[in-house]
């Protein structure tokens, strides 16, 4: 099993859901997912470096959701040499917001300037859009999966 470490950013409790049925899809695929609903740096720089996946909703005008702030703000602080971390992202967002997924493209710039490899561009969801989430993600997801 590959170990993957999801780190989730949310208010409201939809990217955690989100979180909790990619952790399914990556289970039947040879993957150990291990989520974290309180991110912290020490999680991505245990050794050897799991690969990250990010999901994350956007709150306020843009912002990032209160659980995941501490995490970024440590980014900021901290400046880890990252060079090691392959990620995904996933983002939850509404488009009729004016910064729509805001939050996954600031996670997304901040881990990439600290050197992890971007493993494939950021998936942005709309929420307002009919299909659900994990049907949209899950479609992005299988593709990845079938590169590896
Ligand atoms: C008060 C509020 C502000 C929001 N602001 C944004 C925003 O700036 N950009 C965006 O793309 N989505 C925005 N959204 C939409 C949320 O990202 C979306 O509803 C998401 O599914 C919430 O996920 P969560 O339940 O994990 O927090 C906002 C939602 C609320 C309730």
């Amino acid at each position: 099993m590959k170990p993957i470490t999801l780190l989730v950013g949310s208010t409201l409790g939809a990217a955690e859901d989100l979180a909790e049925e990619i952790a399914e899809i990556l289970q039947a695929n040879s993957y150990h997912p291990v989520i974290h609903t309180s991110p912290q740096v020490d999680h991505i720089l245990i050794k050897p470096s799991p690969l990250l996946l990010l999901i994350c909703s956007t709150h306020g005008a843009g912002d990032l959701p209160e659980n995941i702030q501490p995490f970024y703000n440590d980014l900021l602080k901290q400046a880890p040499d990252l060079s090691a971390v392959s990620y995904l992202a996933i983002g939850l967002g509404d488009t009729s917001y004016e910064d729509f997924c805001q939050a996954i493209v600031t996670l997304d710039l901040q881990l990439n300037k600290l050197g992890a490899k971007r493993l494939a561009d950021p998936l942005k969801i709309d929420v307002s859009r009919a299909d659900p989430p994990e049907v949209i993600a899950k479609t992005w997801l299988d593709r990845w999966l079938a590169q590896q």
